[in-house]
Parts: C-alpha cells; structure tokens; sequence
C-alpha cells in the first residue's frame, strides 16, 4: 500500500516536471523566436532607413552635377577662413547657393572617406535661393552653411541616437536652436553621426556605421559629437553644433583637432535637443558650437546668443554675447594643472598645457598652479552615481529592445550585474585594475536606491561645487586651463579601457562651467619617447600607455575653463593663447 502511494507521487512529480519543462521549453522557444523575427524588423528598418539615406545623398551628387560650378573656386571657398567668407558672403562677392554648394561638394568628399554625415538636408538648396533672391543680408551668419549633430530636431526628420527604434520618428518643428540659426541666415546643410545613445566617446551606431578619424582611421573621432569633429577637420563644414554632457564636445574636437564650446548648461536653449538622459537634472547637459577656426567659434556662439532665442524659450537668462568681456584687455590670472589627480595626462597633453601657460605669459597674465580638489571621488561619486543614477537603466533598456552597439555595449554591460555580485568581486577587481577608484566607478555606477538617495545626492554635488568654487575664489582665478582628456585620439573600440580618461572633461560637467576646446599641438616623437615614464600600474594607466604607442601627428587640444555664464571670457583666454603663440611664431 505504502508502495503504492509512494509511486502515484513519484509518477504525479514526474507528470508535473516534464509538463513544467516542456512549458519552459516552449517559453524558451518562443522568446527565441520572437527574438529573431524583432532583429529581424529591426534589420529591415535599418535598411529601409539606409535607402533612405543613399537616395538623399544621390540626389544631392545629382544636383550638385548640374550646377556645373567650377570645382577650383568650390574648393577655394572652402579654403576660406570663417572670417573672410562672412565677409564674401556680406558683400556679395559669393552667392548663398555657391558657397552651400562647396560645402555640399567638399562635405560628400570627405564622408566617402570618413562616413562623418548621416544625411544631406536637401531643404538647404532651397533656403540658399531663397536668401540669393532677398537683397537685405541679414543675420550674422548669413548664407553660412552649418552642420547638425543627429540630435538636433529638424522638421520632417527623425533623431535615432543610433538606435533603430527611433527611426522614421519625424519631428514637426525644428529645435529652438535650428530656428535661430536659420534666423541669423545659416543654412543647417548636412547631419553628423554619433554613437548609440551618445554615452561614450566612440562614434559607431548599427544605422549609420562608424566613423573614423581624419588623422588615422584606426582611430576614433571621439564621440559623441564625433561626426562633426571628423567632418569640420577634414574641412566639410566651417561651423557646427554639439551636445555634450561628459565631454562630447571637447573630447571630439581634441580628438580631431578643431575647435568647440561646451556652454554653461543653462545659457542656451535645449528645447528640441534629442537625449536620453532628460529630466535627469544634477548634472545637465550642454550644447555649443565647433568649428574650424576661433572666429568662426566666437561668431556662432554671438550669433545663438541673441533675443530671437529669448523669446522662442523664455527659460533662458536673456544674457546676450558680451564683447566687452571678450575684447576686454584686463589681465587675467590663470590656473592650470597637467595632472587632476587621478590619470595623468601622457606627455603630449601636458606639453601642450605648458604651451598655453607661456603663451598667456607672453600676453602679460599670470599663470599659477592649481589642483582641482578631489576628482577621483568627483568622477565615482558625483559623476557616474549622478548619470548612471537609475543604475543605468535608461540607457541599457534603450539598447536592449535594440540593435546593440558594441562601443557602447562594453560600457553598458556592467549594469546587468546586480549590486551584491559586483559587491563580493570588490577585492577581485581592485587587484586586477590596481586602482580603488575604478573598484568605486563600478559600484558607483549602480546608482542611487531611492529617491532620498537622488536628493542627498544632488546635495553632495552642490557641496563639492562650492567647494571648488571656494578653492578658484581664494585664488582669484579668472579662469583654468588643462588637459581636455588624459590622451590624444585612441584606437576605435578602445574607449572603454580607458574612460577614466575623461574625467578632464566630466568634472566641468559636474561643477556646469563652461569650457572651451582649442587645438594647439600635434604629437611628436619626443611625446612617444617620454611614454617611457609615465605611470604603468593601473588597469587605466596601462591601457592609455598602449593607445599612445604611435599617436605621432594626432592632434592636442588644451582645454579654457571659466566659470558659470562667463563663455566670452573662456573665448577670451583662447583667443589670448593663440596671439601668445603666434607672437612667439609658434602657430
Ligand atoms: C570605472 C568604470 C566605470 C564604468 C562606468 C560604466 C557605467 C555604465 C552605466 C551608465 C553609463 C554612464 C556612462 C558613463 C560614461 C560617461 C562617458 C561620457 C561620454 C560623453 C557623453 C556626452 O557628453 N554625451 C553628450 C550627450 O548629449
């Protein structure tokens, strides 16, 4: 009898486990199967999408054909400096549709070769005749053909981010800032690529592919405003427009050598500038303008700074460009560091920060040293708790219903192990990365567990800003410069063994100041040879160690930091440096 009931358990367990397997088994199944058919739509968008793309770009090819303009006086106008062809452009000398056209020419030259533009905006044609046909030449860039980062709405375009399900979304308005542009007579004329999300300083996305650097295409432009920095370097566009909220303006334009504004977060409008990371308020985002020469940076940033803004997004302080500050001959004492106290920067950036010291002497300022205080806890605590404060969620589910990219994805990957794992790995990482503090940007990146957490923390953040305001005040400092990232241009898919790298950049996200990005240098061999000394320890130290093995001629940018509002005095010092130099013949 016992027997008996012994085996109807044991035969009702083995009924129960097969039917639960084979309903697990089916779950599995379906979900691999669902899997495949939504890559599979996901594919076809991309496509689609990429159709898309070819036949605006033939278009344009066609057009430009049947111009019939001469190529010579198409590539001398490229050759122009920002100046010179405002002024051209003012008196007439060239025509609206002429200069659109060597830039529409010179712009599909260059993508061929570094796959730097998403698309053409074919409506440009159209806004250059109709400025041809007016004779008022209003508007401080009038006729200047400008290019746009992915992210910035236009009407009847989509903004992707690089990620698939975001396509054929067509905005009905242009962002605030695509407005103005257009009011000061800018001609948006192409878009630029970025990386999926725009979270790292790669450029590479499933819709658009990679592109490279204009120096060395086993390179990264940098990201995530890379697309432009390739294209405006390469000599594609004279004026573009960024985002940047870790460096994405900066790092590109040092990456590539061209020049860019990442503006205080507040001074320009952001209405219509595609993110994922909105109504995360801490540490904000910023736009700005990049461009190939200074004046064209200084004539973008007056032309945005205007009163149509004001009363298109009357969030902003109506704080107009102030020309005394930036023709001011005041002199300016100046702080400037080569090390933040975590990475320091190979001899290449330092090199070229002791540059932008004598420069400034040369052009009578004082120059003193300053140590920002705390960047370590700055990067893990403030910044990557701040950014990543949902634990990254955000971000990694976008990716995650998506086509993954892998420069991001290496980054994101962390998010997917829980807290307690990476909790237990602690002393397993610090001995393989020899570094507590990238034991801490792991853990920190896990974010905040509630709401009071989020509070505290932006607590904590406005603390450290007041602490570093205090430091820069008892000083007296009028402005900083330092290295804009701990290297020049590394190898693509490279970036995240090195992140730490950015926190040059992320602290004046962190502390919202606005701060410039001016190319000063190129890398020598001295550079290289003096690799020999820097510091091979740490996980992060290695790996830059082995990016700058043969990053002789990548370019060097130095980062002007001032404070909050101040951009024309970060213009100021960068103009400052480049008379320092070319005083001393050195540019
Ligand atoms: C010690 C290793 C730390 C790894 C951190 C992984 C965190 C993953 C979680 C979420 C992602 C947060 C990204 C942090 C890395 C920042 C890199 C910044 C790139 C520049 C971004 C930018 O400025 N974008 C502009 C957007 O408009």
């Amino acid at each position: 009898m016992r027997s008996e009931v012994l085996q109807m358990i044991e035969e009702s367990f083995f009924t129960i486990a097969k039917a639960a397997a084979i309903i697990l088994a089916g779950i599995a199944v379906g979900q691999i199967i669902q899997h495949y058919f939504w890559r599979r739509h996901l594919w076809q968008k991309v496509r689609q999408r990429q159709k898309e793309c070819q036949k605006a770009f033939r278009k344009l090819d066609d057009d430009l054909n049947s111009l019939n303009f001469d190529e010579e006086a198409l590539q001398a106008i490229c050759n122009l400096p920002t100046s010179e062809l405002q002024e051209g452009l003012q008196s007439g000398k060239y025509s609206a549709l002429e200069v659109l056209a060597a830039y529409q020419t010179k712009a599909l030259q260059v993508n061929k070769r570094l796959n730097c533009v998403t698309e053409p905006i074919l409506e440009a044609k159209a806004n250059a005749k109709s400025l041809d046909e007016h004779a008022e030449k209003e508007g401080l860039l009038y006729g200047i053909p400008v290019s746009l980062k992915e992210n910035y709405q236009l009407k009847g375009y989509d903004c992707t981010m690089g990620l698939v399900n975001y396509t054929g979304k067509l905005f009905k308005d242009d962002a605030v800032l695509v407005k103005v542009l257009r009011k000061q007579g800018a001609i948006p004329f192409v878009r630029t690529n970025i990386p999926q999300i725009m979270m790292t300083y790669e450029c590479s996305n499933p819709i658009y592919g990679r592109t490279d650097n204009p120096y060395d295409a086993t390179r990264t432009p940098g990201g995530s405003t890379g697309g432009e920095a390739a294209l405006i370097t390469a000599g594609g566009s004279i004026i573009g427009f960024g985002s940047d909220i870790g460096g994405s303006i900066r790092v590109p334009s040092h990456f590539c050598g061209c020049y860019g504004l990442k503006t205080t977060p507040e001074r320009l409008s952001q209405k219509g500038i595609s993110s994922l990371s909105k109504g995360q308020f801490i540490v904000s985002g910023s736009v700005g303008p990049m461009a190939r020469d200074l004046d064209g940076l200084v004539l973008a940033t007056k032309a945005i700074l205007c009163d149509y803004m004001y009363a298109l997004d009357r969030s902003i302080p109506p704080l107009s460009f102030r020309d005394e500050i930036f023709q001011s001959k005041r002199p300016l004492k100046i702080g400037y560091y080569v090390n933040d106290g975590y990475l320091q920067s190979v001899p290449a950036c330092q090199r070229a920060v002791m540059m932008a010291k004598t420069a400034l002497e040369a052009q009578g300022h004082t120059v003193i040293s300053f140590d920002p205080p705390d960047v370590p806890r700055m990067w893990t605590e403030l910044y990557l708790k701040t950014v990543a404060g949902d634990g990254g969620r955000k971000f990694y589910e976008a990716i995650q219903k998506d086509i993954p990219d892998r420069c991001v994805w290496n980054l994101l990957f962390i998010t997917r192990v829980p807290r307690w794992l990476l909790w237990c790995m602690k002393t397993i990482i610090r001995l393989v990365t020899q570094d507590p503090v990238h034991t801490e940007g792991l853990m920190s990146s896990k974010g905040c567990r509630s709401v009071c957490e989020w509070w505290q923390q932006a607590e904590v953040v406005e603390a450290y800003k007041d602490k570093f305001m205090k430091k820069w005040d008892d000083l007296g400092l009028d402005g900083v410069i330092c290295p804009v990232f701990a290297c020049v241009a590394v190898p693509h898919g490279y970036v995240t063994e090195i992140i730490g790298a950015g926190t040059y950049s992320m602290l004046y996200n962190v502390l919202n100041y606005p701060a410039g990005s001016l190319p000063l240098t190129k890398v020598t061999s001295e550079d290289v040879q003096q690799l020999e000394n820097y510091p091979n320890r740490r996980y992060f130290e290695k790996n830059i160690k082995k990016a700058s093995e043969g990053s002789i001629g990548l370019p060097v940018n130095v980062q002007c930091v001032c404070l909050p509002f101040q951009e024309e005095l970060v213009l100021r010092v960068m103009k400052e440096i480049e008379t320092g130099l070319k005083s001393m013949g050195d540019h």
